[in-house]
This record gives structure tokens, sequence and C-alpha cells, in this order.
């Protein structure tokens, strides 16, 4: 059955060298009683230790049913100690926070037998050992020798072949011991029992076989037997202990110590409660922000003019950047400027302009074509025929700056869209409230805007001939209503015997003549929201409609042809490039392309559509080719919403502080945890744990803690926001600002998992790695 050839076990501490077992050489009946009797320290306890597989020897060979162990791995000796040994301790080593039945069950449970057989198997040892009634008790509630029955059911409860017990009775009075002796001398029926005892009598009284030792050897033995070695019939089942059944472990121990855990949990939740509330207050915020964002920003175009800046241009080593070092070149790098890098010309035609009509316009309310058609415009003023314009400019200074900006940004400009169809609302009507006179009906009907105090530019007021003076009020009345002539390009330019074309001066002339175009102020009009705010500038505002009017109308206009012929300007013979020819063409109203248009998206994600749109048209074009949009809306959300994320990064790292103490104080308390329960792990490895089960039962607490305190985080995180927003809304007017997001909470949950079962799982492969024999020698 058991053979053990020359076995020996040397321990050496400090350069001395004890011999527990020093060339040990015997073999066991399969059923048997023998008792093992030696002074202290002869090695009897690391006898047993040897034959139970918790201790390796050193030399020698220890034959089972035919096997040599030689070759044994820890897989195998776990499985060995699980299928074949019983262990009964002097000590009991029960497990206090198990009951007892589940006790008697731990060794089941780690070979994976099913519930029922567990509990069949566990009640009937229990019978056996005479403790029915006691079943559902805890091990403190029972006495001495009750506690030891509950071992020797343990160690039965698998049904061993080999009951291994080390001194079992010295820890009870003769009574009692006399039962328990009984009770093994009864198993010693069916199995081999080794008992290693200090009590000759209980020995001689009980034992059929007594084997005395002393210094590491067999000094006598009563009853030799020397077995034939037959072939290995040995057979093994590995044990296998599942992840929920060391949650249960764990979940008990820690049941136990409900105080502790709780405290450890909320010490270690604190880590998470702070990004929690990081998170919410960002979180909110940012909403805040997108919110304010979409008012106000929302209803601004999307701008594609005929120059534009390309955002992408790699702004690095551009010219007066202060990056690098000093060049000590005795030369100099001519750069183009950095403005002038990034200027791109957008060649917009037909084709485009087809391809934007092509928008789904379920997508965008309305698209403006802005053009920068010179109007010959010539009104009444006190009598006086004179020249007029719809502009803001200073009186009298050409174009000016405001002008370029506006028509690439897409604010402050001063034609408005018309009506893409039936079903699209009304840009005007959208945006403003009429407050003396009417919408416009026509194309030649055009608004005066003002700001919500009425205010508008003083200069589009003397531009129109009034003489007003700031702040001075002008009464509806002189504004609505007000009447000027459109002045065609061939009565507006005459031809000069030079071949070149001057403006005529004979306004009168020109005011009376019966082809021209009537424009009337319709009405007065001022912005309805803060989203409308700025689309128009205050001032005169005129359809898309009016400038497509006049290029149809001027476009075969005799300066117009003239022009075009030539490369010189036909007003003043000026050179001219290409670019300011087409421009001076563009003024004349000699290209029907408009130069920027203006696409209104109806809400932010409509617009991420239009921008996809239009994206999709510079695909797998040339660089000069791409049309290039601005979207000075997009631009500043990124701005801010960049702002916001920088934020929120620092006080989420600062906060991860805080979660990394969390995770060093778990890997302190597991590590105390281990230390405290290094009888337990002593006991799971008598049993057959492996040491993936002991890392597992500790993974598990750790797991546990980690869900306990995240949750525990996210919670208090979420109370705190209440607070909070009661506080913030006294000081900042702002509703709900701290919303904790679900998804954040949920993963601030699984971070605090893993990162607590990071801190702990470094003790957890110490507690694995402990020597069994050692661990169950610990007080
Ligand atoms: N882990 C160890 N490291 C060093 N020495 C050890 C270790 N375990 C046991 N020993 C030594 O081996 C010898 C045998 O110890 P063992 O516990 O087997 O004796 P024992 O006969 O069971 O004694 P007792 O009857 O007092 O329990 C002792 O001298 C002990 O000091």
């Amino acid at each position: 059955m058991l053979a053990l050839r020359n076995i020996k076990k040397y321990y050496t501490v400090g350069g001395t060298t004890t011999k527990a077992l020093d060339g040990v050489s015997v073999s066991f009946r399969r059923q048997e009683f023998v008792a093992i009797l030696g002074a202290s320290g002869s090695g009897k306890t690391t006898l047993l230790n040897v034959i139970g597989g918790l201790d390796n020897y050193d030399s020698g060979d220890m034959i089972i049913d035919g096997k040599s162990t030689k070759d044994f791995k820890d897989g195998d000796w776990d499985a060995y100690r699980n299928n074949s040994i019983g262990f009964v301790f002097q000590s009991y080593n029960l497990i206090s926070h198990l009951g007892i039945i589940e006790n008697v069950e731990l060794g089941m449970t780690l070979s994976g037998v099913s519930k029922e057989k567990k509990r069949q198997h566990a009640t009937a040892a229990l019978e056996r050992v005479g403790l029915a009634e006691h079943m559902h008790k805890k091990p403190n509630q029972l006495s001495g020798g009750q506690m030891q029955r509950v071992a020797i059911a343990r160690a039965l409860a698998n049904d061993p072949d080999i009951l291994l017990c080390d001194e079992p009775t010295g820890a009870l009075d003769t009574e009692t011991s006399l039962q328990i002796m009984k009770l093994i001398k009864e198993l010693s029926k069916e199995k081999l029992v080794i008992m290693v005892t200090h009590n000759p009598e209980l020995a001689y009284d009980y034992a059929n076989r007594i084997i005395e030792f002393s210094d590491g050897k067999i000094t006598n033995d009563s009853n030799p037997y020397t077995e034939e070695i037959h072939d290995a019939k040995f057979k093994l089942k590995r044990t296998k202990m599942s992840f929920f059944t060391a949650l249960k472990l764990s979940f008990n121990n820690l049941r136990t110590k409900k105080g502790r855990t709780l405290l450890t949990a909320f010490a270690s939740s604190i880590g998470i409660i702070s990004i929690g509330i990081v998170l919410s207050l960002s979180n909110g915020f940012q909403k805040q922000i997108d919110k304010t964002q979409t008012e106000t920003l929302s209803k601004f175009p999307i701008t594609i003019s005929q120059i534009t800046t390309d955002q992408t241009i790699n702004q690095k080593n551009a010219l007066g950047s202060d990056k690098g070092s000093y060049s000590n070149k005795k030369e100099i790098t001519p750069k183009q400027s950095e403005q002038d890098k990034a200027q791109h010309v957008n060649h917009i035609n037909q084709e485009y302009i087809d391809y934007i009509k092509k928008i789904n316009p379920s997508l965008t309310n309305s698209i403006g074509y802005s053009r920068t058609v010179a109007m010959n415009i010539l009104g009444d003023v006190n009598g006086d025929i004179k020249p007029i314009s719809f502009s803001n400019a200073t009186p009298n200074s050409g174009g000016s700056m405001e002008s370029a900006m506006s028509s690439m940004t897409g604010i402050g400009i001063s034609s408005f869209p018309t009506k893409l169809n039936n079903d699209s609302k009304d840009f005007l009507k959208e945006n403003y409230n009429v407050i003396a006179g009417e919408y416009p009906t026509s194309a030649t009907d055009i608004v005066l805007i003002v700001d919500r105090q009425n205010a508008t530019n003083i200069n589009a007021l003397k531009n129109i001939g009034l003489n007003v003076k700031e702040n001075e009020p002008l009464p509806f009345d002189d504004i609505v209503g007000k009447e000027f002539k459109l002045i065609s390009n061939n009565t507006y330019y005459q031809k000069i015997p030079t071949g070149n074309f001057i403006p005529n001066t004979d306004y009168q002339k020109m005011y009376d003549n019966t082809g021209n175009t009537t424009i009337r102020v319709s009405g007065i009009l001022r912005v309805k929201s803060s989203s409308s705010m700025n689309l128009l500038s205050p001032g005169f505002a005129y359809s898309n409609e009016l400038t497509a009017k006049i290029v149809d109308e001027n476009e075969q206009s005799d300066i117009v042809k003239a022009q075009r012929d030539s490369n010189k300007n036909v007003m003043n013979n000026e050179s001219l490039d290409a670019q300011a020819k087409d421009n001076l063409l563009a003024y004349l109203g000699g290209t029907s392309i408009p130069s920027s248009i203006l696409i209104y998206p109806n809400n932010f994600s409509d617009k991420e559509q239009i921008l996809t749109y239009l994206d999709k048209y510079n695909k797998g074009k040339d660089k000069e080719d791409r049309i290039l949009y601005t979207d000075l809306a997009g631009t500043m959300t990124q701005l801010t919403g960049g702002l916001m994320d920088a934020i929120t990064y620092v006080l989420i790292a600062f906060a991860g502080i805080s979660l990394v103490t969390s995770m060093i104080m778990i890997g302190i308390i597991t590590y105390t945890s281990v230390l405290e329960r290094t009888k337990e792990i002593g006991v799971l490895k008598a049993l057959g744990a492996r040491k993936k089960d002991i890392t597992r039962v500790f993974d598990a607490e750790t797991c546990i803690l980690g869900i306990a305190s995240g949750s525990l985080g996210v919670f208090i995180a979420y109370a705190t926001t209440f607070p909070i927003n009661s506080l913030l809304y006294k000081l900042t007017d702002l509703k709900n600002v701290a919303q904790l997001n679900p998804k954040h909470a949920l993963i601030l949950v699984i971070i605090s998992t893993i990162l607590t079962m990071i801190g702990g799982h470094i003790p957890a492969r110490i507690a694995a790695k402990k020597d069994a024999a050692i661990a169950l020698r610990a007080e």
C-alpha cells in the first residue's frame, strides 16, 4: 500500500543541519493502526508531513500502490492529498468562519463534487463521528472533543485510503481522548491509520503496530511488514476549485469581519468618490457649455468663401516660430509667411454649386450665396439725387476689412438667404421680428436690422444719405418705405472716346430713367434670440436674390464685355493680374458664381452631416482643387471642449493618486489577511488545494472588496452631487450641474475592482507560495 525507501529530509538553518528524517525505510499495510512514538523533535511530524505530501523529501522514494512519487509534480501532490489522505491535527485546525458542515465539505469542494453529493457525504461523515445533531453549529460553539470529531469527519469525507493523525488527543482530557481513540480504532479497520503520539499507553492500548522513532530514524517496529511491489494501479483525480467557490469562501470570511470590511471598503472608495465627483462635475459643465453653445452657435453658417485659411497646415516650422535652437549658419533662409502658406483659394465653380444644391434639404433651411457685385444705387437726399450704398463702411472710405472677414466667417454679413423651397423655414422669419413695416415680399425689398435696443450702425444710415448724429433718435417712418433706384451698368457707365468707361455724373437723368429698378425698405427687423445674434450685422440687409438679379442684369453689359476682353482696368487702364481681373469682373456683375456660400444648418448634428457631405467632395481631389470650408462654430466648440477635457484630466490625475493609495492599502490589508489566515492556507493545502486555488481565494476576497468599495464610492459620489448642485445653484444659478453618467459609474466600479485585485494579487501569490508544512506549524 505505502512504502518508504531510505527517505531523508534535512533542514539547514543558520549553518546547522537538522536531520529530521535520516534514511527512513518502512512499509504499511492497507489496513492497520500504526502508532509512532518518539521524543520531541525526533521527526515524527516531518514523517507524517512527508507521507501526507505536505512536505517534500530530499532523497529516497515513497511508493504508493506501486507508483513511485519521485517524479510527482505539484499538481500530483495536490491531487494525492485530496484523494488519498485525510489529516487530523492536534489543534483541530477547523476554519472558524465556515460552519461545521462547510468545514467537512471543504475537501470535496476542492475536488468539485456536486452540491447534493457533498451534503450527503458530509452528513454521513458527521453521523459516523456522532455529531449529527450539531451539524448546523459553528466550530467555536463546540467542545474540544467535538471539534476533533469534526476534524475527523472532514478527514473522512473524501473517503481517503490513509488517515494521518498528529497527536489527535494532545489537547483533550483523558475521557474524551479515549472516545476519540475508539473512533480512530474503528476507522483503522478499513483504512491505514498512522498516528503520532506522545502517549505510549494509548498507543499500546489501541494500535496494532508501534514504531519507535529517534533522531530521524526508526529504532523499533513492533510489527514490520515488507510489501512486494506490484504494477502501479494508482490513479489520481485532479482537484479543481471554481472561482465561484473561492468567492463564497471569501465572502464568508469577510462576513465575519463586517466592521473591518466596511471600513476598508470606505477608505479605498475615497479615490473613486473623488473621481466620480470630478467626472460628474465636468460632465455637467460640459453639458452646460454644449447647451449654451448650441443656443448661440448652432445657427452659425458653414462658410465657403473664395479665399480661406487651411487649418490643416503644419505650423511647426513656420516663419517667426519661436521653437528650436538658434542657427549658426552664415546665411538666411527665405520662407513664406504662415498666413500666406495657410491661404487657400477655393475655385468655386458651377459644378460645386450644383453639388451644394444637392445637400439633403432636411439638414438645412437656407443656403446663402453672397456676391461682391457693386450696386449702382441712387437716392433722393432732400431733393438732391446722389449715389448711396447699403454698406456699413465709413462714408467715402471704400471697402472695409470687416466685410472681408465676415465673408469668411459668415458672421455679420448683410445679405440673407432666400427660402430653399416652400417646405423650408424662412430665414428672416425664423430669426427676426418685425418692429416696423413688414418682412420683404420681393427680391427688391431690403430691411434694416437693429439690435435688442433698436440700435443700428450709424454708417448704414449715413450711407443712404440721412443726416444723423450718434444717439440721436430717428423715427421708424424716416426709414420704412424709403425708396431708391437701382441703375443698370449700361446706364451708369458711359464709354468715352478713349475706349474707357467712366460713371455718369448726371444723377438726376439716370434717376429718372424708366428702366431702373426700385428698391424699397420694407421694414425694420430685430433679433429674436441670442442664437440669431450677429448673423446679420446691424445695418441694411438685402436678399441673395437681389444680388443675383443685379448680376443677371449686368452680365452682358458693355462695361463687363469690355472688361472681359481686356487685361487692363477699363476705367483707369491699370494692369490687372488674373485674380484682380476676376475680382473686378465680379464687382461689375460679370460673374454668376457667388463669392461665398453660407450653409445654415438646423442644428449641430445636422451640421456634422453637412460637413461629411462637403468633405466627400474633396475626396481624391488635388490640393488646389479642394474646396475648404470654415466652420466657426465648430472651431469654437473644439476650443472650449478641449479646455474642459484638459481640466478634467488634471483633476482626474489628482484624484487618481488617492486611487493608487487605496490600492496600496488594499495590498497591505490583503497581506495582513494572508498572515491571519496562514493556518487556513495550511488546512486548504492539506485538503488538496492547489496554489492556484489559494491565489483564487485571496483574489476573490479583493474582488469582493473592489466591487464593494467601487459601488460604495459611486454611491457616495452620486449622493454628493445633490448638495453640490444645490450649492452651485445658489452660487451660479446653474441647475443640476453635477450629473454622474451611469456609464462612468460602471467604469469606475470596474476600475476599482481591477485596481484592488492588482493590489491584492501580490499578497495572494505570497499566500499561495506558503509552505503547507510551515503554515500548519504557525500559531
Ligand atoms: N521548517 C523547518 N525548518 C527547520 N527545521 C525544522 C523545520 N521543521 C522541523 N524542523 C526540525 O526538524 C526536527 C523534527 O521536527 P518534527 O516537528 O518532525 O519533530 P516531532 O518529533 O514531531 O516533535 P514534536 O513531538 O515535539 O512535535 C526538529 O528538530 C525541528 O526543529
